[in-house]
């Protein structure tokens, strides 16, 4: 069966996943097809690795924005695709891939059919982190090119193709990642009373960090700890020197964020007393909240509700994922929403293979919204 477009460029960009701030095939890629395009109404400014593009309106009177992300993840890709990642070690497991498509999928429409407005593309780098956007904005390619609404949309492996799901408000959580490094006292693994084992001491601050979720925050609020890489030592009878911890923490408030991360410098600093250890912690980045524009919400919902009997609208609820998109909204009125691409893994699992019939699902209905929405003001 013969593939959209679209779904082509997906595979294409599937095969080159890059960390964030390293999109540097990802950029040439998406400029190579920029400059294939009609260019009278385009103007094209480079920021770091990603890219911003303005499609001139007919007569405009704001700029609409729409927003991608870039990176890959580090993760040995376990897809059946005979189009895997050439870059050994990463993969578009966050659907990035699908995303960047989808953004050329409605430039490419616009710069054929503009609207009154003007429109501007952000292919911004460096999602997973350590984040792009907040840079992107205080970039002066962005500030001389300021948008006045903008809008953004994830992959759902959860949704079916087809549905679409989203909420005014709280949408994804606060984030701030966490490293921890303990530092003890190496030894032979015959002689633990003469050393001092970090990968002891760090398997039970792991498990201590269960009890801030469990044991500090309010039971009808949320948050989460996941520690998702542990690193220490260096051979199986030599008592390790050294743990080091990686995890993220998500909240819904700051207070929850300021409570969890009070709960975890005491319970390092209980670890560096009980186990006479030195430790340090480093938050690295953080996200802010998604927080939906509440009228810009409930418009677009409405008008998907009842002009887009081809989409299924879900109303859902907030998640504790993360997203940089999220600075956007803290200045520019917008709104991120779920595109369903119906797929057993989830986001960040090495076998995720989301449906591309998603592509064109997502690229009809942001070009008729856009449209739309350009008829509005
Ligand atoms: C949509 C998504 O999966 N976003 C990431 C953002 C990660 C932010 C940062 N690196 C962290 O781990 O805190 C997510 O993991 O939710």
């Amino acid at each position: 069966m013969a593939i959209s477009s679209f779904a082509q460029i997906r595979r294409d960009l599937h095969q080159i996943p890059e960390p964030g701030f390293q999109e540097v095939k990802t950029q040439k890629y998406l400029l190579d097809y920029l400059e294939k395009l009609p260019q009278e109404r385009l103007q094209i400014k480079l920021w770091r690795t990603g890219i911003l593009v303005k499609i001139a309106g007919t007569a405009p009177k704001r700029t609409i924005a729409w927003r991608t992300d870039m990176d890959g993840l580090p993760i040995v890709e376990e897809t059946s695709y005979p189009f895997r990642s050439l870059h050994e070690g990463y993969m578009h497991a966050c659907g990035h891939d699908m995303h960047m498509a989808i953004a050329l999928g409605l430039l490419t429409h616009f710069v054929q059919n503009p609207i009154a407005d003007d429109l501007l593309f952000l292919f911004q780098p460096a999602e997973e982190g350590p984040g792009g956007a907040l840079p992107m904005m205080e970039g002066e390619e962005f500030a001389s090119w300021r948008p006045d609404c903008i809008f953004a949309l994830h992959i759902a492996p959860e949704y079916p193709v087809g549905h679409i799901a989203t909420k005014p408000g709280i949408l994804f959580a606060n984030t701030s990642e966490l490293f921890v490094d303990l530092v003890g006292k190496g030894g032979h693994a015959a002689f633990p009373h003469k050393a001092n084992d970090m990968v002891v001491a760090g398997s039970h601050l792991v498990t201590q960090l269960q009890s801030v979720i469990a044991r500090n925050i309010d039971p009808l609020d949320s948050a989460v700890i996941t520690v998702g890489k542990i690193e220490g030592g260096t051979k199986q009878n030599i008592i390790a020197e050294r743990a080091r911890l990686e995890g993220t923490i998500r909240t819904f408030s700051m207070e929850s964020m300021a409570l969890v991360k009070g709960r975890i410098e005491s319970l390092v600093k209980g670890i560096e007393a009980g186990f006479e250890c030195s430790a340090t912690i480093d938050y690295g980045c953080g996200y802010c909240q998604v927080y939906n524009n509440e009228q810009l919400t409930n418009d677009f919902m409405d008008w998907v509700q009842h002009e887009c009997n081809d989409v299924t609208l879900v109303h859902c609820k907030e998640a504790m994922t993360g997203e940089d998109f999220g600075y956007f909204l803290t200045e520019i009125p917008g709104f991120l929403f779920w595109l369903g691409v119906q797929t057993p893994y989830g986001l960040h699992h090495a076998k995720i293979e989301p449906n591309e019939d998603a592509i064109e699902v997502a690229i009809h209905l942001v070009s008729r919204y856009f449209t739309w929405l350009s008829k509005q003001s």
